[in-house]
C-alpha cells in the first residue's frame, strides 16, 4: 500500500483518488483554503458534496493546516487545483515538499508570454521554482463524475521521465482507468487545454439550435459536427506551433468529445449561442468552474501576437478569433463557416 496526497479537493482532484484507492492505496485529500466546505463535509458525512458521490473508505480528510501530516510518508502527490488555483499552488505548496516526493498535476491550462509562446503547468512551475521538482500531469478525456462512477476512461500522464511516470501510472491504472504514458509534455498538456477553448465554440451551436426550436427543443447536429471538425483542424494547427506531437490530437480530441457533452464548458457556449451577451451569461453561472474562458483568452492572445511576429496566419485560426471576439471584444455570435471551407488537390 502506498499513499497517496492530494491537494485540491475540487471535483476531478478527488475522483482521481478513486482508481488508486480501489488499488489499495491510502488517498489523504487536503482541501485548498476555498475547499473547507468540502473537507468538513466528507468527515462528516463520507460525500463529496461537488462531486456528489460517496467517498470510498481509503480517503483520509485534511484541512489545509493538517498539510504537514498529510504529507508524512507520501509517495506521490496530487495537485487537484483549477486554473485559477495554480499561482497558489505555486507559492504555497511546491515550495514545501521534499524534492524526492513526485507530483501528478490534473490541472489543464497554459500560460501565455508576450512572445507568443504557450506554456503548459508544468514547466510554468519548473521556470518559477528555484528547486528541481519531478512534474508530470493527467490530460485526456475524463469527465470527475463519471471515472468515479467507474466508466472506463482513456487518459495519458506525461512528463520527462518514463521510469517515474510508469511507477506513478501503477498506483492509478484499474480495469477502467485506462492510462497512456508520454515525455511529450508540450504536445499532451497543450492539446487537451485548448480543448477548453473549442468546446466553448463547439456548443455555441447547441444555443443557436436552442434560438430555432427553443430550449429543450430538437439539437442540430450538423453545425455542431462542422465546428467539432473546425476545431479539431485548428488545434492540430496549434499543436504543430507550439511544437508538440501531431499525434497528441487524439487527447486533444477526445477531450473536446467529453467536455462538449459533460463539461461546464458547454453551459457558457450555450448561453452564448442562444444570444446572451457574453458578460450576462457570466452573471447567469456566477460560482461554476470556467476555465475555457482563461484558456481561450490566453490561446488566442499568443495566436495574436504570433500573427503579429508573422509566425501564424489569421486564416488559419477562425474559429478561435470568433471565440475571442465574442469573450473579449463584445462581438455577437456569428460563425465563420465559409471561411472553414478548404481546396485539396491531392497529386
Ligand atoms: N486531467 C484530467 O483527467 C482532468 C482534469 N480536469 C482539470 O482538473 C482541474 C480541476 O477541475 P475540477 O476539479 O472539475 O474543478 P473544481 O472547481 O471542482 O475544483 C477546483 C479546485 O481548485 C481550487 N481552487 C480554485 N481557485 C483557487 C484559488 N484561487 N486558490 C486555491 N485553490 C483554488 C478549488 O477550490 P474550490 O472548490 O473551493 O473552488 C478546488 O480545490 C481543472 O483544471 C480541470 O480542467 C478535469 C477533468 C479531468
Ligand atoms: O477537462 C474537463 C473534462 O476533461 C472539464 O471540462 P469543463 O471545464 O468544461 O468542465
Amino acid at each position: 500500500m502506498s499513499i497517496i496526497t492530494i491537494v485540491g479537493a475540487g471535483m476531478m482532484g478527488s475522483a482521481i483518488g478513486f482508481p488508486a484507492s480501489d488499488n489499495g492505496h491510502e488517498i489523504r485529500l487536503v482541501g485548498t483554503p476555498l475547499d473547507r466546505e468540502i473537507i468538513e463535509h466528507a468527515r462528516r458525512t463520507g460525500e463529496h458534496l461537488t462531486l456528489r458521490r460517496r467517498l470510498p473508505e481509503r480517503f483520509r480528510y485534511y484541512q489545509i493546516e493538517e498539510l504537514d501530516e498529510a504529507l508524512a510518508g507520501a509517495e506521490l502527490l496530487v495537485s487537484g487545483v483549477s486554473s485559477f488555483g495554480v499561482d497558489w499552488f505555486l507559492e504555497e505548496i511546491l515550495p514545501v515538499i521534499q524534492e524526492t516526493l513526485p507530483v501528478l498535476a490534473v490541472t489543464k491550462g497554459m500560460q501565455d508570454t508576450e512572445d507568443g509562446e504557450l506554456i503548459p503547468y508544468p514547466h510554468l512551475y519548473a521556470k518559477k521554482l528555484d528547486r528541481r521538482l519531478s512534474l508530470n500531469a493527467v490530460g485526456g478525456p475524463c469527465t470527475s463524475y463519471e471515472l468515479a462512477d467507474h466508466d472506463p476512461t482513456e487518459v495519458c500522464f506525461c512528463g520527462e521521465d518514463m521510469e517515474v511516470l510508469r511507477r506513478i501510472k501503477a498506483l492509478f491504472e484499474t480495469n477502467y482507468y485506462h492510462v497512456s504514458l508520454s515525455t511529450d509534455v508540450v504536445g499532451v498538456e497543450c492539446a487537451v487545454a485548448m480543448k477548453n477553448a473549442y468546446a466553448l465554440a463547439v456548443t455555441l451551436a447547441v444555443g443557436l439550435s436552442e434560438r430555432t426550436e427553443g430550449v429543450g427543443g430538437t439539437l442540430h447536429y450538423n453545425s455542431q459536427a462542422g465546428l467539432f471538425g473546425q476545431s479539431v483542424r485548428e488545434m492540430r494547427r496549434l499543436l504543430a506551433l507550439v511544437g508538440g506531437g501531431e499525434e497528441n490530437i487524439v487527447y486533444g480530441a477526445g477531450d473536446l468529445y467529453v467536455t462538449v457533452f459533460g463539461g461546464r464548458t458547454r453551459l457558457i457556449g450555450t448561453l452564448l449561442g442562444r444570444g446572451l451577451s457574453f458578460e450576462r451569461a457570466m452573471e447567469e453561472l456566477e460560482g461554476v468552474t470556467l476555465e475555457s474562458i482563461v484558456i481561450a483568452t490566453r490561446t488566442a492572445r499568443a495566436v495574436r501576437r504570433l500573427i503579429e511576429l508573422g509566425r501564424a496566419k489569421a486564416e488559419d485560426f477562425p474559429l478561435l478569433l470568433h471565440v475571442d471576439d465574442i469573450i473579449s471584444r463584445g462581438a455577437q455570435v456569428a460563425i465563420p463557416w465559409s471561411s472553414f471551407e478548404t481546396e485539396e488537390t491531392r497529386a
